[in-house]
Order: structure tokens, then sequence, then C-alpha cells
């Protein structure tokens, strides 16, 4: 009895359920209103076609979008029925092992361009790591740079030598957020209670330090770099495309591997290592997701830790106990099958207020993301993701007991799926058949060795005729290999855990601006696009894998962005064309059909509404999310349609649009950049033309149906099959959704629409009046 309840007092977890019965109520609420509309619309369909209705076409358009939309709300409720959120004790880790046993953790981050992510920005991220509150030597960090910048390899090796400085300072401190841009630019940083002058003389040495650091990292000049002293002369005359690995052990503490020193890991700091992999033109790179891979057999060969975490370059640690917070969730498990990977969800620094570009995405998180925690488990993001290696591997969850080997590989499988690396193979072989707590790889002392081992995994060939790609490492096949990845692992029978900590485990960039917003979006709707259509869709998966069926459906929710495009588009023609046509879609305020309309309009928005301040959020959150869907889906989400339909048409190739970093500075005066962020900007890309065409559309028709109502019918009583209040609204409503379109109509500069854009637009729309009133 005694010892029962010590151990329930050791939970390391807790999987608390959390009730949402109204939230459920008015899930149903909305979902009878759709069905309502809908049996509304084939009845008075069937009287349509019996009396020859002129616009029935227009109305089966509409029953189609509307059975749609419910089947996008079925989809929903699915995933947000049953929520759940874990609660992690890390303070109980220390009754449960000593520091000695924790599990070791490799890190990784991922760059790819040195002008669209400053290295300051990496440098940043990769120091709030290097200070995790964990064993050092049990911590080691690589560096993708698909960039190969000299400048970027530099700014590492500057930082790492700055590291030797702030983590000892973090430690011996407290600090709390230990991305030094963020912990210098709060006010009062220095002014710590105890107000001691000891401390105020190590935090000012600190910050002349760092400035020390930024200004050196900000003047090397790529050219300098290249001249210099041969430590980047690998660098000299290599292309981003087409080099060979430059690999470079920036940080490495032989004394790590001293073990009377590892255990407490003080004075270690842990390793870094800077990896470019090779890249050859005739070679597909697979973007993100080969440089993953790349990095998964580098720390294979050297470090070989049981647990890997990735972020983006941008996205630094939040909160210094993450990964032992991480620990409680891949620890606190009778069964590790409940935490295949640990997910922290992806939350932003600095985001604008009220979240004007709609991609700050705390409401999706909290309601889906945690709805979707109570299936089978979060979907993986990308970053600020815990996983375990042998997942990663491909290993299935019942495949090795808890202390030992069930099946061990041959040497010859191995080979076939990891490739011809011998040490590699033995890396493998060691993660696949063993438990966690063994120290990864013996005390190695050969260093150049294992870079030379290193370097072979690296080669842009190494994959050829291997299972990279395909059953181990990160999916290749959609550019969002993220969701690609999380979904296989869910297949394979893994149940998944979110990582939810108060502060926040990690924080990243949002993207700014029309096209940076956009771009990204495009790039998600394609790539879960691409994933709905190759062999690993989750209908498949549920088929023949262990994909929960529920979970299939979740996955739906996002894996269908792109699709709802043509079906938004078609709905939001369907106002302006029946004003300009003299057509009705929608029931007439005198009819009875118009109450469960108007009720459906106002439910589903108040739902909406109420979700954003359920979250904690402003009116105009919601507001902007709102209006921001509707813009994405006409823009990134219908050109990712189209994308995909020619890419397998054959026509075109997708390729990974690296959104821009800001530079993220120092002092507070990092926003003045541009006057005004939170406001629509534009540029001459494609994306805009179908919103621009829809915004002239709708005032078009706003025109059209104001004279229509002053100079046409008289006392303003519209013609019986005209268009009603319903159709008016869909017009008026549209242009308050394109508002910052009507913006971008009237202004100039980066703000306005250009003129190219306006002027493709423009044909769209004549073209469209015009096929609207032919007769
Ligand atoms: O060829 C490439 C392209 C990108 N990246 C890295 O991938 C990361 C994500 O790229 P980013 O441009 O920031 O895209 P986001 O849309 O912000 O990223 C989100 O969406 C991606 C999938 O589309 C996920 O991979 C990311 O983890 C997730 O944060 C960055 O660290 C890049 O350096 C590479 O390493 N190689
Ligand atoms: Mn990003």
């Amino acid at each position: 009895m005694a010892s029962a309840k010590t151990k329930l007092q050791l939970q390391l977890q807790e999987r608390v359920p959390l009730p949402r019965t109204a939230w459920k109520l008015a899930d149903l609420a909305v979902l009878f209103l759709l069905l309502a509309l809908l049996a509304h619309r084939v009845s008075s369909l069937m009287v349509a076609v019996g009396g020859g209705g002129g616009a029935a076409w227009c109305c089966v358009a509409a029953l189609i979008c509307e059975a749609w939309f419910t089947v996008v709300w079925l989809l929903n409720m699915n995933a947000k029925w049953n929520p759940v959120r874990f609660d992690t004790h890390p303070e109980r880790l220390a009754e449960r092992m000593s520091d000695g046993e924790l599990p070791a953790v490799d890190m990784f981050v991922t760059t790819a361009d040195p002008k669209l992510e400053p290295p300051l920005v990496t440098v940043n991220t990769v120091l709030s790591l290097l200070a995790l509150d964990y064993p050092a030597g049990k911590l080691s960090c690589y560096v993708s740079d698909d960039g190969c910048s000299a400048a970027t390899c530099y700014a590492l090796r500057e930082a790492a030598e700055f590291a030797k400085l702030w983590v000892p300072f973090c430690m011996k401190h407290g600090v709390k957020v230990r991305a030094p841009f963020v912990y210098f630019s709060e006010r009062g940083g220095a002014a710590a209670d105890d107000d001691d002058a000891e401390f105020l003389r190590a935090w000012t040495s600190m910050k002349n330090e760092y400035e020390e650091l930024v200004r050196r990292i900000e003047n090397a000049e790529e050219s300098l770099v290249r001249r210099g002293d041969g430590e980047f002369a690998e660098f000299v005359g290599a292309d981003r495309r087409n080099h060979p690995t430059i690999i470079k052990v920036l940080m490495w503490d032989n004394s790590s591997n001293d073990d009377s020193k590892n255990a407490a890991g003080d004075g270690i700091i842990p390793s870094l290592i800077y990896v470019s992999r090779e890249k050859r033109p005739t070679q597909h790179h697979y973007f993100k997701a080969g440089a993953m891979n790349v990095l998964t057999r580098v720390s294979g060969v050297v470090t070989n830790a049981p647990i890997m975490l990735n972020v983006d370059c941008d996205m630094f640690a939040n909160n210094p106990q993450v990964a032992l917070h991480a620990m409680c969730l891949l620890l606190g498990f009778d069964d590790e099958l409940h935490s295949g990977f640990v997910q922290a969800p992806q939350k932003f620094y600095g985001g604008l207020k009220d979240d004007p570009f709609g991609n700050q995405m705390q409401v999706i998180y909290e309601k889906v993301g945690f709805g979707v925690a109570g299936l089978q488990g979060i979907f993986y993001g990308g970053t600020g993701c815990f996983h375990r290696r042998k997942v990663i591997y491909g290993v299935p969850p019942d495949s090795t007991t808890t202390i030992g080997i069930k099946d061990s590989p041959s040497y010859k499988e191995l080979h076939k799926k990891f490739g011809s690396s011998k040490e590699l193979i033995e890396s493998a072989r060691s993660i696949i058949s063993g438990d966690m707590f063994r120290t990864p790889t013996e005390v190695v002392a050969d260093l150049t060795s294992l870079i030379e081992a290193a370097k072979q995994v690296s080669a842009c060939s190494y994959e050829t005729g291997t299972s990279w790609g395909q059953e181990v490492g990160w999916v290749y096949g959609s550019m969002t290999e993220d969701v690609l990845t999380g979904q296989r692992i869910h297949a394979a029978g893994w149940r998944t855990a979110l990582l939810n900590p108060d502060p926040p485990a990690f924080l990243g960039g949002a993207p700014t601006g029309g096209p940076g917003s956009l771009t990204q979006y495009k790039r998600w709707a394609t790539g879960l696009l691409e994933i709905l259509l190759s062999r690993h869709n989750p209908f498949l998966l549920a088929a023949f894998k262990r994909l929960d069926l529920r979970q299939c459906v979740a996955y739906l929710v996002i894996d269908v962005w792109a699709i709802r495009a043509p079906f938004e588009l078609c709905y939001a023609l369907l106002g302006p064309y029946c004003v300009i046509a003299n057509h009705s879609f929608l029931p007439k305020a005198s009819e009875p059909g118009f109450v469960i309309l108007l009720a459906l309009f106002l439910g589903y928005n108040v739902y909406n509404l109420g979700e954003y301040k359920d979250c904690r959020l402003s009116v105009r959150a919601w507001w902007n999310n709102h209006r921001m869907q509707r813009i994405v889906s006409s823009s990134a989400w219908l050109l990712a349609f189209l994308t995909v339909v020619l890419k397998t048409l054959g026509l075109s190739e997708t390729v990974f649009e690296v959104t821009r970093k800001e530079q993220q500075s120092t002092s507070d005066g990092g926003a003045d950049a541009v006057a005004d962020p939170g406001r629509f900007t534009f540029d001459s890309s494609p994306v805009f033309i179908p919103p621009t065409a829809l915004t002239m559309l709708s005032i078009v028709a706003v025109v059209f149906g104001a004279w229509r109502l002053v100079a046409g019918e008289g006392e303003g009583v519209p013609s019986p099959s005209g268009p009603g209040v319903g159709e008016f609204v869909c017009c008026g409503w549209l242009v308050l959704c394109f508002w910052p379109f009507v913006r971008g109509l009237v202004s100039k500069g980066s703000y306005g629409i250009p003129w190219n854009v306006r002027l493709k637009a423009a044909l769209l729309v004549a073209a469209f009046v015009h096929l609207s009133t032919w007769k």
C-alpha cells in the first residue's frame, strides 16, 4: 500500500482530460443548422426543378459548397471533441534518477540561407540550447547549414567562444530566457532583487561581451571570412548548390567523456558541430527533410543520443527546463508507446498585436492541438519536438521490450536500410535494440576518424538504395515534411504527447507582411495536398497500418486546406454573380429558410468569436483571423491547389521557399524599420491576383446592386427571382473581409497592389462580369 502511494507521488506526468460540454453542445448546434440548411436546399431545389427555376444551377453549386462546409465542420468537430492537457513535473525527476542517468539529447538546428535567416538569429537559438538546464555532458548541438555560408559558420565559431562565458553565467544566475538578445533587451534584466554589486558587474561585462559578439558577426563580411586564416578555406569557391560536405567541430569538451565530471556537468559546455552537407546539381536534396536526415546520421556516428530535439533556426528555447519537462513525458509513462515524440506548440516571439496576418495560430493550437492530443496524439510540427531516435529509425512501439532485444536485426538488413557506413550501422543497432539509458557510443578519443565517418554519411549519394526518406528518417515527397513524417510515426502505432510547460517551451518568429505570410501558407497547403495525393495519405495508413481512424480524420482537417479553396471561391463568387446577373441563391427574407441562414451566420461567427475569447484573445484578433482565412483561402490555398494540379500533370516542381526571418535587435528600436508592421503589404506575386479580383468584383457588385435598387425597381422591391438581402450581405461581407485589399487598391509603395496585379485582376473581373450578364 505504502509503496503504491509513493509510486503515485512520483508520477512525472499527468494526462488531464479537459471538459468541454458547453462547446460540444455548440458544435452540435452549428452542425444542426448546417444540416437544416442542406435539407432546406434540397427540398427547394426539388421544387425549382419541378418549376424549371432559372437559377437552379446556382442553387446546385451552393448545395455542393454547403455540403463541403458541413464536412469541414465535422472534421473539426472530431479533432476538437476530447481535448487533453499534459502536466509535467520535472522537480520529481531527481527522485527517480540521478543526473547521470538522464538520457543524452542531440539537438538539431537547421538554417538554409544567411540572407533570409541572419546568422545572429541562428546564434541566439544555438546559445539558448547550449545553456539548457540539463547535464551538459549529455547535450550536443548540431547545426545544418544548407546555405553553405562562411558567415554562418564564422558566427557559430564566435558563438562557441561566447558560450564559454554565457553558459556558466546563465547557470550561476538562473537566467530565465537564455537567448541573449531577449535577456539583454528585457528592461530590468540587471535589476535583480538583490541588486548586488557583483551581479551587476557580471551582467555589465556579459552585456558588453554580447554586444562585441554581435558587432563581430555583423561586420564579418563574407569576403573577409573567405580570405581568412585558412579556417574557412573550404568555403572559398563553394557554391551552395554544388559543394562537398563541410563539417566543423566548434566545441568539443573532451572532459565531457570523463565520467566523474559527466554526471554533474559542471563547467562543461555542450558540443557544437557545424554541418553543411554535400550538394550536387544532379542530386535532389529534399530541402529540410534532407537536412534533418543528414543531421540524424552525422549525430548517429558522433554522439548517437537516444533522444533528438529539433528546432528551426529562429526558434529559441524560452524555458530553460524544457528538456527536463520533455523527459517527464518521454520517461514518465509506463509504456513508451504513449510518447513516440513530444511536441511543443509553435508559439511566437514578439508577435504583432491582434495577429493581423492570422499566423500566430493560438486558437488552432488550443482547440485543435489539444484536441488531437486527446486522440492518438499531437501532430509533429517540424520544430520544438523531441523525438526518440529509434522511432525516427522506423522502429514500431512493440518491437523492443524495456529491457532488451526482441529481434536483433542482421547486419545485412541494417546495411540495406541505413546505408553502407559501418559506424552508422553499429550505432543504429545499439539504438534499435538497446534501451535509452545505456551510455551511447563508447568513449571516443579519435575525433578525426569520427569526422571522416560523419562526412561519409553526409554525402549526397549516401541515401541511394537505402530506406532514408521512406521508412527511416524524415519522409520525402512533401513540402510539409513534418506532417508527413509525423503521420508515418502515428501509422507505426506510436502515440505522441503535447509538451506545454509554463513559460512556453520555445518561441519563434512568424512572418509579417502579405508576401511572407501567404508564401508560408501556400507552402504548407501545397505540401499537405501532396500528402493527401501520395501513397502516405491518411486513409491508406488507417486502412493498412496502425493509424487510428479518428486520428486519420483529424489529419484531414489540415490535409484538405488546398481543397477548401475551390469550394470557398465558388461560394464567394455566387453572391456577386447573383447580384450582377439578377439571380438569387439564398432564401429571401420572407421565406422560412431565411431564419436558418441567419441563425447559421450568427451562430457560426459567435462560436468562433467565443473560441477567441476562450483563448483570452481580443475581438479584433478574431476578426483578423476570420478575414485572413478568407484571404488565405482565395490566394495561398488556391495557388497551392493549382500548383499541385500542375505537378500532378507533370508540368511543374514544388520548391521549399524559405521564410524571411526578422533580425532580432538588442535594443527595442527594432520595430521602426517598418512604419506599420501590422499593415498588409503586397508584391507582384501571382498569389495576389485572385483576392484582388475578388475584391474588385465585390465592389462592382455592391455598386451594381445599389444602382439597381435605386434606378431599377422603382420602390426598391427586388424582383422575386432576383437577389435579396442574403446576396447583398454576401457582397458587403466580402468587401469587409478583403478590406486589406481595398486599402491596397488605393495605396502606394509596398502597401499598394502592384499595377500588373491590378491589371490581371481587372481583366478577370471584366471577363466574369461579361459572362454573368451575357444572355
Ligand atoms: O532547404 C531547406 C529549406 C529550409 N530549411 C530549414 O527549415 C526550417 C523551416 O523553414 P522556414 O522557412 O522557417 O519555414 P516555416 O514555414 O516557418 O516552417 C514551418 O513549416 C515547415 C514545413 O513547411 C516545417 O519544416 C517547420 O519546422 C515549421 O516551423 C528553417 O530552419 C530552414 O532553415 C532547411 O534546412 N533546408
Ligand atoms: Mn519559420
